[in-house]
């Protein structure tokens, strides 16, 4: 651990944000990106923005060191941002991407789910059905840069996008790994996998928690492009430009017809999955295969 500025932070982290110093590096190569003068970078503290009007695209950086996992913070601000872009006509399209180096999101916040009260997991939860409707149903294109590793909840997210480009490195695993922490993923996390990789595909990594390596995600359909670390966001942008050739109108009708069944089941049965999860989450049992699970990964720390 190092310390700064009072604060414990992981020397892991530190390194990591190696990758943000990029972002002194990138203000040089925002015009070559196109992001030209007066054209500003927006979000929030773990929500970086990049906008680029021109292109009618906006790449959305998580940011929430060490991991990306996803806190009740990073869920609420992803929303938030979402929303704006959802809301405003200049933009088409959606990168959803890591500003860390070798995760894009560890998944749900485990010390979220771990020693609080009832209220707390309901509202959690409540952030995540929130988070996963307005993404899965958006009216923009969204394709995820997969560029580190991306488990349970972060597999999710990947899923909730119309296209995943995963970088090409032993580390960027991904898949629902639930089941290995003696928890079950939600009926709506089983349908987005159903619906991507087909039923046997999905029973199988459901059930076994699998984490695939990159070729073994692409040969199963988890993900549709596999490329080398560096040309991720490339490769994402260039699967974007071949999407926004489609109209709106037309692309947007498709994607509501495939997915808004999907989507229905859980927005007309919210709160009765709010509860199934508190009172999942509450149990002995569950508490302490969490707990027992975040200390052997801070241990592994
Ligand atoms: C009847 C049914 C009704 C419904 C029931 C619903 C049940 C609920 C279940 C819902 C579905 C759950 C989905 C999830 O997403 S659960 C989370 C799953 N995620 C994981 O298993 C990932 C764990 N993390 C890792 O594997 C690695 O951290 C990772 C590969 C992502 C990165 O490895 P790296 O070596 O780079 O980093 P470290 O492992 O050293 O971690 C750094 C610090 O971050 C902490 N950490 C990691 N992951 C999490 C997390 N998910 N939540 C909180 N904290 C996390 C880790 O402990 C380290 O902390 P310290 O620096 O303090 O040591």
């Amino acid at each position: 651990m190092a310390l700064m500025a009072g604060l414990r932070v992981p020397a892991r982290a530190l390194l990591r944000s190696g990758c943000w110093l990029r972002g002194a590096a990138l203000a040089g190569a925002e015009a070559a990106a196109g992001l030209g003068a007066g054209v500003r970078r927006f979000g929030s503290q773990r929500v970086l923005v990049e906008p680029d009007p021109a292109a009618g695209v906006a790449v959305v950086k998580l940011k929430s060191p060490p991991v990306n996992s996803l806190s009740l913070e990073l869920l609420t601000e992803l929303v938030i941002s979402l929303e704006k872009l959802d809301n405003d006509k200049t933009f088409r399209g959606i990168v959803l991407t890591s500003d860390l180096c070798g995760v894009f999101s560890a998944g749900l916040d485990l010390t979220e789910l771990c020693g609080r009260s009832p209220a707390h997991y309901a509202e959690y939860w409540r952030a995540l059905q929130e988070l996963w409707l307005r993404l899965y149903l958006s009216g923009l294109v969204s394709v995820a840069a997969v560029n580190g590793a991306s488990p349970a909840g972060g597999c999710l997210l990947c899923l909730s996008c119309d296209y995943r480009v995963l970088a090409d490195s032993p580390s960027c695993v991904i898949g629902p790994n639930e089941t290995r922490l003696g928890i079950v993923a939600p009926f709506w996390f089983k349908d987005c996998m159903v619906n991507t990789v087909g039923h046997r595909a999905a029973e199988q990594a459901l059930q076994l928690g699998t984490l695939f390596p990159p070729a073994e995600a692409l040969r199963v359909g988890l993900v549709d492009q596999v490329v080398p670390e560096d040309q991720v966001q490339s490769t994402a942008l260039a699967a974007m430009a071949r999407w926004l050739a489609i109209p709106d109108h037309a692309r947007q009708l498709t994607k509501s017809m495939m997915r808004k069944p999907t989507a229905d089941r859980l927005a007309k049965h919210r709160e009765a999955d709010v509860q199934s999860f508190v009172s999942f989450v509450s149990r002995d049992s569950i508490q302490k295969a969490l707990q027992t699970y975040l200390e052997k990964l801070k241990q592994k720390g």
